[in-house]
């Protein structure tokens, strides 16, 4: 039995958001100092699990119930769940224009900071320059490694790319479409954290089609591209010849108008 004082300081803290049939349980905000470049920044973290009927028919048909929900989210396995967040820093809900980037998660470049490809330079980038601007969200979407493949299937198309074969074709010679990421659960949270349109931080144009497709108003992009190296020169060009991703503003910063 969770205690009432228990239940009572997490209410305003933990959100049910209605999802299609399933809920998205949202916890946050969440201090975090986070050191940049040796300066410590204040961001605000927000999670987000999606429970089906499946797992928690109770929790899902009684919503509202604090000390219920928080049984019930005991009771599973939480940790074999896939969990996504959103780290905001300054006024998001509130700020006229506010940079927003849709991380998808990159093990080996993310945490590991291997060099082939340019995810973990866009997750620190894109931080600092919410910072400069002011204020703005990083999503980091946990089911999305290798553009929806999972971690297993892209060790094996990094396997098949260090025999010559490209990015693109490494997954589709696996059985995989090249990206089969959905934005749409993001979305929903975006939404519920600030309804004013957004700057996307992305070269990617399916990205931009994929998030408006969702229900996100986009009025800019920002484009945000790493420098080549010996690592990952091949897959910065395969990005740019064969899945169309944008070139304007390379090493630049600028917006554009959607
Ligand atoms: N399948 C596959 N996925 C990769 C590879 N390298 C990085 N990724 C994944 O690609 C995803 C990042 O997507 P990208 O297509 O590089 O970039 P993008 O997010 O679509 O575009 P930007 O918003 O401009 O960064 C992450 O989930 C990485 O895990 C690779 O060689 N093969």
């Amino acid at each position: 039995m969770i205690p009432p004082d228990v239940s009572l300081l997490l209410e305003e803290k933990v959100q049910i958001v209605p999802y299609n049939e399933s809920r998205l349980i949202l916890v946050g905000p969440v201090q975090l100092p986070i050191d940049i470049d040796n300066k410590i920044y204040l961001f605000q973290l927000y999670c987000w699990l999606k429970v089906s009927e499946g797992d928690a028919s109770s929790l899902i048909n009684k919503a509202g119930n604090m000390g219920s929900v928080l049984e019930e989210l005991a009771a599973l396995n939480l940790a074999e769940f896939q969990h996504s967040s959103v780290l905001v820093y300054g006024d998001f809900q509130h700020s006229e224009d506010a940079l927003v980037r849709m991380h998808s998660i990159c093990h080996t470049g993310d945490i590991f900071g291997s060099m082939r490809c340019d995810c973990g330079f866009q997750l620190r980038t894109s931080m600092k320059m919410m910072i400069s601007h002011g204020t703005g969200a990083l999503f980091y979407l946990a089911n999305q490694e290798g553009r929806g493949i999972g971690l297993i299937s892209k060790a094996m198309a990094y396997l098949l790319q260090e025999q010559g074969i490209d990015t693109v074709d490494a997954n589709l010679l696996l059985g995989y479409s090249d990206d089969s990421r959905d934005y749409t659960e993001a979305c929903n949270i975006l939404s519920y954290l600030r309804n004013k349109s957004i700057t996307l931080i992305t070269n990617n144009p399916e990205k931009v089609k994929a998030l408006q497709e969702s229900g996100l108003k986009i009025t800019n992009r920002t484009p945000l591209w790493a420098d080549r190296t010996l690592y990952n020169e091949k897959y910065i060009n395969t990005k740019i010849k064969r899945s169309g991703h944008f070139l304007d503003g390379k090493g630049a910063r600028e917006m554009r108008h959607i």
